[in-house]
């Protein structure tokens, strides 16, 4: 029987026991293993508890600073329009953003991974450009760093759950040590009964993990989840293959503490179809005006992406593995096909 919506909600899943290499902690560290393995298969999404990682003072600040820089008149956010530089970094109005063929409902800025000689002329190769709020900068780039660890560790935690050896692991850690990351802060004004679209319209994240912190807003963050039996009743929005998929859209509401975290496009190929990356949406109907700080921990830029030698030995022992949903590729002509159609399209999409 199909559950009802209100019991459905994504899993917690605490990372502690990979924080440090205490190797009395090693059946905590199975469990956490094996909780990411069935959370990857069953949602592609959970909470990650990161309360013995991340003093919660932080990303508050940091969507304090969001939102100091959106309150700012409209002249002033387009001094560092992404119009000036590759069209990747920096920020993009309200609408500008377009999935599935409409505007989405929200302005931001978008980071990435600073590159050696830089050219705006080429795709997601320009620089950074930072607003010139006080501590701005600082604060984010801790974040950054922060999250660049936790990306490594969430990875290391999933080769196990996986059933990696240490030698495969660090095959991974190799495509995924100098990663192609991208630090995206969106504003959402609440969404009108009028709009065409939604605050943020359903699509798959590409890459390999998202981290999202938001503002306490509830029920703005949806997440699609296949429920056989369950004719979706809201297909209006959905990319077009996946108008007739079954299921229901759950809320991700933030939960103090945790970050929500999904697995990108990238997993998919790795995992040969294991591991789906999942649909998600913004419908930001309230009052308010919310934040979100998305850090999309992405494989490096020239990492050649391919299904892992331990999703073949799954096979031989029987485990179902759907089949290649999508080819190897190398991570940054993947990214560049997906971003880059913005230099020519007349609103800049990014799904
Ligand atoms: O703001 C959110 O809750 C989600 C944003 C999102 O899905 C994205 O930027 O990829
Ligand atoms: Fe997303």
């Amino acid at each position: 029987m199909p559950q009802p919506a209100a019991l459905d909600t994504l899993p917690i899943i605490d990372i502690a026991p990979f924080l440090n290499s205490d190797l009395g902690n090693a059946h905590n560290r199975s469990a956490t293993a094996a909780a990411l393995h069935s959370a990857c298969i069953g949602y592609g999404f959970f909470y990650l508890d990161l309360r013995a990682f991340v003093d919660p003072a932080e990303p508050e600040e940091l969507t304090r600073l969001a939102r100091e820089f959106f309150a700012l008149s409209q002249e002033d956010k387009d001094k560092i329009s992404l119009k000036n530089q590759d069209h990747a970094r920096g920020y993009a109005r309200l609408k500008e953003n377009v999935t599935n063929g409409k505007a989405d409902n929200h302005e931001g800025i978008d980071f990435y991974k600073p590159v050696e000689h830089p050219d705006k002329t080429k795709p997601v190769w320009g620089e950074n450009q930072w607003p010139t709020i006080p501590l701005f900068r600082e604060k984010y780039e801790e974040w950054i760093e922060k999250m660049k660890k936790l990306g490594l560790i969430v990875m290391e935690a999933m080769s196990f759950g996986l059933g990696m050896t240490r030698e495969e692991w660090q095959q991974l850690r190799s495509q995924v040590d100098d990663s192609f990351w991208v630090m995206r802060i969106i504003g959402y004004p609440p969404l009108p009964n009028d709009h065409d679209g939604y605050s943020c319209g359903a699509h798959r994240d590409y890459g390999c993990l998202t981290f999202l912190y938001a503002d306490p807003t509830p029920s703005a963050l949806q997440v699609f989840v296949k429920r056989p039996g369950v004719p979706n009743e809201d297909t209006s929005g959905l990319p077009a293959e996946q108008g007739l998929e079954e299921g229901i859209w759950i809320n991700a509401d933030p939960i103090p503490g945790c970050v929500v975290c999904n697995i990108g496009e990238m997993w998919e190929t790795w995992t040969d179809g294991l591991y789906r990356s999942t649909l998600h949406r913004v419908v930001h109907r309230g009052s308010n005006y919310r934040v979100s700080i998305p850090f999309f921990f992405e494989p490096n830029f020239d990492a050649l992406v391919e299904p892992l030698e331990t999703i073949s030995r799954m096979k031989e022992k029987g485990v179902a593995i759907p089949g290649a949903s999508r080819k190897s590729v190398v991570y940054g002509d993947f990214l560049v096909g997906k971003v880059g159609n913005n230099f020519a399209a007349e609103g800049k999409g990014r799904y």
